[in-house]
């Protein structure tokens, strides 16, 4: 009864008490969102959202992580698209681009557009992102995205009603790099008709260092509301209207809502996010330091301090754990988890694709049965659930078929880096780890923002080391407020060898039988384990390495917390299962330094706004 009442006071606040239909969106559009999605009624942010932007409003909208953003957006987009009399044509060319800063995150939305469309089939979803065949996208901007609009248009073409060769995408959804690629070099990529920019999770893009890449796009397409047009664009004469939206906002996208944003209405943005001298504001360019003031009040929220907003049925824990001892915590954790849940289905975040490697090595390999003698053979997996990892150094085929696996898993385990922080939608994911703290509070939302998702129950769990203990206060500074996880409750539930062990009060995790078992275990694992033939221990150093050279990599206030300096790189070792501590003068810790610096420069990366260098942080 009281669980019941629960659920509906999370109902109350989730969804808004009105129709799809009432916010003025066509009935076969109404139709899809309940056949295709399964989408009833709207949320609060979409009932807020979809009338002003089916208006014709520029809008920022600011709203917790999974209350819906996706479809706030992309419903009064095709609502005007398919009222569009006679209906678009064939060779219009995009109407509608939607920029975001993952991959995953481009097949995502595109997915929800394509299900959306199902029913008219003259608007053309697609998508274009870095990591696929550049050719093979110019094809399809040319002549639009999957089979069945495929299909259909050779039905038209049959029909007479058509030139199939000139169809185009009318919404596409892309990742800024490729996009600029696209614009620049294919002369078939048809945008004079381009009417919606929107920026999904905005704050991202631009913190992964691509503010030159959307100033470019912004001046190529002609929708920079100050400054220059850059040389020899097509602007065209269709009225604009921009959206930006994220969970975070911060200063640079001041700085982009400026820039492409007129008289924007804000969702979600309280007055008191408005800085309290309205007339002039300070903001920095994207792309440069370079300070300027512009009168443009209404879309300036201030950034650094504000309290985030996250789902009110999360539960946020932290667990102090000495850094010898971080690897055989994670473990254990991981197993009570698995054993005490049926269907868990939970991701931990590494701050390096090196680490994911290593930690997904480690759990499909590792070996220990903790009921047998230590000298008895009768080992088995420790961790007994389906493991997957997810990161920007794995091939696109990889992180698509990871993604796809995920998300359909019930009960499953994902190793992550940032990659699928932002925006990604697994369902029914119960549990967050962030095994290495995100350093920035926003990423931190984000990361948690992966469960409790539309009212759902989720949970999650912040390792945290003794010396990192400030980032607490850091955290609170935004409102965002955790509870200790009760680990030595949970190491004394295991037993060992036949027999809970009699644990001393007061014992420390680092002396606690279970512990001390259980990192000898895997030490010999990583020495010993003669089957991978010192593939383990190659990992464990490289991971090692890049997460000495992550930890160096924090910024501002957060350099004070995560201090190298403050650790033991013995114990940093010990927690990637290694007796001793490997060079950091070594050949891989080199070769990383030397791949670092060169990603960099192919990016361009210099300078305040670009990507923080974490080594291998994709
Ligand atoms: N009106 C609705 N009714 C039922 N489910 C919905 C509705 N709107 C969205 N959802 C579901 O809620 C989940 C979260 O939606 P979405 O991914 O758009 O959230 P978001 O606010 O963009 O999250 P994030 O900030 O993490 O990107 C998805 O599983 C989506 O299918």
């Amino acid at each position: 009864m009281i669980k019941m009442s629960k659920k509906n006071e999370t109902v109350k606040e989730i969804f808004a008490s009105c129709s799809f239909s009432s916010l003025g969106l066509h009935s076969t559009l109404c139709d899809q969102l309940r056949e295709r999605l399964g989408f009833e009624a709207p949320t609060k942010v979409q009932a807020q959202a979809i009338p002003v932007i089916l208006s014709g409003r520029h809008v920022l909208v600011n709203a917790a992580t999974g209350t819906g953003k996706t479809v706030a957006y992309l419903a009064p987009i095709i609502n005007h698209l398919q009222s569009y009399s006679p209906r678009i044509d064939r060779s219009s060319g995009t109407f509608a681009l939607v920029l975001v800063p993952t991959r995953e995150l481009c097949l995502q939305v595109y997915e929800i557009l394509h299900k959306l469309l199902h029913r008219f089939h003259w608007i053309v979803p697609g998508y274009v992102m870095g990591g696929e065949n550049r050719s093979k996208e110019k094809a399809r901007l040319r002549k639009g995205e999957d089979f069945l609009h495929l299909f259909l248009f050779l039905l038209a073409w049959f029909d007479g009603s058509g030139m199939y060769g000139n169809v185009c995408i009318s919404i596409l959804v892309a990742t800024p790099g490729r996009l600029l690629d696209h614009l620049k070099h294919t002369s078939s990529f048809l945008h004079t008709n381009l009417r919606w920019i929107i920026f999904d999770e905005a704050d991202r893009i631009l913190e992964l260092g691509f503010g030159k890449e959307i100033e470019e796009i912004l001046d190529i397409l002609g929708s920079r509301n100050i400054g220059s047009i850059g040389e020899g664009n097509e602007v065209s004469n269709v009225k604009r209207q921009n959206l930006l939206l994220s969970a975070t906002l911060n200063e640079k996208v001041n700085h982009l809502a400026k820039i492409s944003l007129e008289t924007p209405v804000l969702i979600g943005l309280d007055e008191k996010k408005l800085p309290e001298d309205k007339s002039h504001v300070r903001f920095g360019s994207l792309e440069s330091d370079v300070k300027e003031e512009v009168e443009h009040p209404s879309t300036t929220m201030r950034s650094t301090t504000e309290d985030f907003k996250l789902p009110a049925q999360l539960v946020q824990r932290y667990v102090k754990v000495p850094c010898g001892s971080r690897l055989a915590v994670l473990l254990s954790i991981l197993k009570h988890l698995f054993d005490t849940e049926v269907s868990q289905k939970l991701v931990v975040f590494f701050s390096t694709c090196d680490a994911v490697d290593f930690h997904y090595s480690l759990l499909s390999e590792f070996q220990w049965s903790p009921h047998s003698q230590p000298d008895m053979e009768l080992k088995q997996l420790f961790l007994r659930c389906k493991t997957f990892r997810l990161h920007g150094n794995m091939k696109q085929e990889d992180r698509r078929t990871t993604f796809g696996a995920f998300k359909t898993e019930k009960k499953a385990l994902l190793l992550s880096t940032d990659v699928a922080a932002r925006g990604l939608d697994f369902p029914k994911v119960k549990c967050i780890i962030q095994y290495d703290s995100a350093g920035e509070a926003t990423e931190y939302v984000h990361r948690v923002g992966r469960t409790a998702r539309l009212g759902e129950r989720g949970d999650s769990l912040l390792f945290l080391q003794p010396v990192e203990m400030d980032y607490l206060q850091d955290l609170e500074k935004h409102g965002v407020s955790l509870t200790e996880y009760p680990l030595l409750k949970v190491l004394d539930s295991f037993s060992l060898y036949g027999q809970k062990p009699r644990v001393k009060k007061f014992l420390t995790t680092e002396s606690h039988p279970w512990i001390l078992s259980l990192q000898n275990a895997l030490e010999s694992f990583i020495i010993h384990e003669v089957r991978l033939q010192s593939k383990m221990k190659k990992l464990a150093k490289d991971a090692f390495c890049s997460w000495v050279r992550a930890y160096t990599a924090h910024r501002g206030e957060l350099k004070r917390i995560f201090t190298l300096k403050k650790l033991h790189l013995g114990h940093v070792a010990k927690s990637f299962a290694l007796k001793e501590q490997p060079s950091l003068v070594g050949k891989s810790f080199q070769k990383q330094s030397k791949k670092r610096k060169r990603d960099q420069r192919q990016k361009g990366q210099s300078g305040k706004w670009k990507f923080p260098s974490k080594t291998n942080a994709k």
